[in-house]
């Protein structure tokens, strides 16, 4: 899908970086001098000659949680689905750990896009015995990921019956159980209730503290505030703005900063 190309261009001075985000400037570069995990250059995808991504570069680096924002049929999910391989982009490139993207890569890549891909009659904890086996690895394994999502509880219930936040969080232990250094969660929130988003905020957390680098869709601005590192703010099939949270939101009100007249989302 996506060809060697060019190297990727330097990060710019931590100044320079301030100075442009300050004014909300669309750029692709951020300000962690850490070497990018995932990286997206000049993404172009239309579906029906209608253009969802125009160009769109982002950068994500490592050990960090970093939020892709945008409203709804903004194209975040086009992008995870192109930087998994589910789909082709038009045009550009993604780079993954640091290479041209390439699926063995994926291997090192948990992903959830578009709800989880579970087996309807099993129990959850039958499902991720399936895909523990895929992965080679064992009960224990699965077990530890499910009391880590929250569904150690729900015994032999199918996966059929289960609630949107329950599926969600199935979806989250899928994509856990090989403990990959890199996760992209398109709308992980996505029907969790309130317990469920802290306990996902604070796993989340965790795993960057742990050296995982965390990409996820949202547009849940007041949850984004307490979770985030970086941003990308996604407008027009491009990112109005990349950066840290802190320089996108300096007084912490990230709802203020996207809605401002001159912000990211006009
Ligand atoms: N397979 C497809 N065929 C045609 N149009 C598509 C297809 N997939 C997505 N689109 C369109 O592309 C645009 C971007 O969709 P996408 O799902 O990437 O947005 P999103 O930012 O994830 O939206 P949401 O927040 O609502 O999930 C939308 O207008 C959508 O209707």
């Amino acid at each position: 899908m996506s060809r060697p190309g060019a190297g990727v261009a330097p990060f710019l001075p931590r100044q320079e970086v301030r100075r442009r985000t300050a004014r909300h400037a669309g750029g692709m570069d951020i300000t962690s001098p850490s070497a990018p995990v995932i990286e997206c250059r000049g993404l172009i995808k239309s579906y029906a000659g209608q253009r969802v991504l125009d160009g769109l570069d982002l950068c994500v680096p490592s050990g960090r949680v970093y939020t892709l924002l945008g409203r709804n049929g903004a194209g975040k999910s086009t992008t995870f689905k192109i930087m998994l391989g589910l789909i082709e982009p038009d045009a550009g490139q993604v780079r993954l750990l640091g290479q041209p993207w390439r699926r063995e890569l994926l291997d090192r890549v948990g992903a959830s896009v578009d709800g989880p891909a579970f087996y309807p009659q099993l129990s959850a904890g039958e499902n991720l015995l399936v895909h523990a086996r895929l992965l080679g690895l064992g009960r224990e394994r699965s077990a530890e990921v499910l009391a880590a999502v929250g569904l150690a509880g729900v015994g032999r219930k199918p996966a059929r019956s289960f609630s949107t936040g329950m599926k969600a969080r199935l979806a989250l232990a899928i994509a856990l159980l090989a403990d990959p250094p890199v996760l992209m969660l398109d709308e992980p929130q996505n029907g969790l209730d309130p317990e469920g988003i802290i306990e996902l905020r604070e796993l989340i957390r965790r795993l960057a503290a742990g050296g995982r680098t965390v990409l996820i869709s949202s547009h849940q601005l007041g949850e984004i505030a307490q979770l985030t590192d970086d941003i990308g703010v996604l407008v027009g099939g491009r990112l109005a703005y990349q950066g840290t949270l802190r320089d996108f939101a300096p007084g912490g009100d990230v709802e203020a900063a996207y809605l401002e007249p001159t912000g990211a989302a006009r």
